[in-house]
């Protein structure tokens, strides 16, 4: 099966603006991909590339197999998208309106419409520019869910909705995965993409900038450490130490990050008597603010 997405040297200039510059990813089938990065990133860009909404300046991208450019017909029945800007005829009720999009990809059964409208706890009958910003959002989200796409697309779905909302979509997102579906979201909060993602990818003004499992992300942030001592101790004894930075010592207290093992540290404190120890490790949200600011160091297992 060749992979769900497949992404080789893409670039995308708006005039002398980069959108994108040369990224390289694959997506592989049964996978849900997390695609974060701040605002003006290049999320949206690479979404519009991979749907043929827009061309590349360079590069080349393979949905499914096939080229978006030359297949759209075929690709558009096979994916489920959410446009950033999802934007559909205000006039028209809620079920009209996912009515008529289903029978553009070939018809869709009504008891699936009415199923995810009642889980997402959206109004069919309502005309949709009654609709708030997040009912709006419920409708973009069942019309890419209700064919059971073998694709998802979704650029910022959890824009917009309340936290129990939230809760549905990452369950409609597990769903689809275990349907055999490949899913893969743009966001900028990475504790929603967390909760779901097997891989994520971030991207910063137009460039990939880490691109790992979410289990070696974690285990890539750092460890925060105080150790209370019975007796007074010095920095310089465990400044050098391998892995230990930011050594503060106040008295019989010290406080440290590490990255990596905390092996070195744990030995040269057992050379004192220890009476306290608190190790917190840092989450995620802050390791990819590191990330988005140009803060944390580039070392990803894919990326060359
Ligand atoms: N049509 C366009 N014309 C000119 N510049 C554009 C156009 N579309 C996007 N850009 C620029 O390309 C860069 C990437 O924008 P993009 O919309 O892809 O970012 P994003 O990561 O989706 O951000 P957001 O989270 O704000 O939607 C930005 O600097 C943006 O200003």
């Amino acid at each position: 099966m060749p992979p769900a997405i497949e992404l080789n040297g893409l670039t995308k200039t708006y005039g002398s603006r980069r959108g994108l510059t040369a990224l390289t990813l694959d997506v592989q089938p049964g996978e849900v991909f997390g695609y974060l990065g701040p605002n003006g990133a290049g999320k949206s860009t690479t979404i519009r590339l991979l749907l043929s909404l827009i061309r590349p300046t360079e590069g080349s991208a393979r949905v499914l197999g096939l080229d978006p450019a030359v297949d759209a017909v075929d690709l558009h029945r096979r994916i489920g998208y959410l446009a950033g800007d999802f934007v559909v005829d205000g006039r028209q009720r809620a079920g009209e309106c996912l009515t008529f999009l289903g029978n553009l990809r070939g018809g869709v059964p009504a008891a699936r419409i009415v199923e995810l409208a009642d889980r997402l706890e959206l109004d069919l009958t309502a005309r949709i520019k009654s609709l708030s910003k997040g009912n709006r959002q419920k409708v973009g989200l069942v019309q890419a869910f209700m064919h059971r796409p073998e694709l998802l697309i979704l650029d910022e779905p959890t824009s917009g909705l309340d936290p129990l909302v939230q809760q549905t979509f990452l369950k409609l997102v597990a769903e689809a995965r275990q349907d055999g579906g490949t899913v893969f979201m743009s966001s900028h909060i990475m504790s929603e993409v967390e909760a779901v993602a097997d891989r994520v990818a971030i991207i910063r003004e137009g460039r990939l900038v880490a691109l790992d499992t979410v289990a070696a992300l974690q285990a890539r942030s750092e460890l925060r450490i105080q150790l209370t001592f019975g007796e007074p101790v010095r920095a310089a004894e465990f400044a050098a130490l391998p892995g230990v930075r930011d050594v503060l010592v106040s008295g019989s207290v010290l406080e440290c990050r590490i990255n990596g093992t905390p092996d070195a540290l744990i030995k040269a404190a057992a050379r004192h008597a220890v009476t306290g120890l608190r190790a917190d490790r840092q989450d995620l949200e802050e390791l990819f603010h590191g990330y988005y600011t140009g803060g944390a160091r580039q070392e990803t297992s894919d990326v060359a």
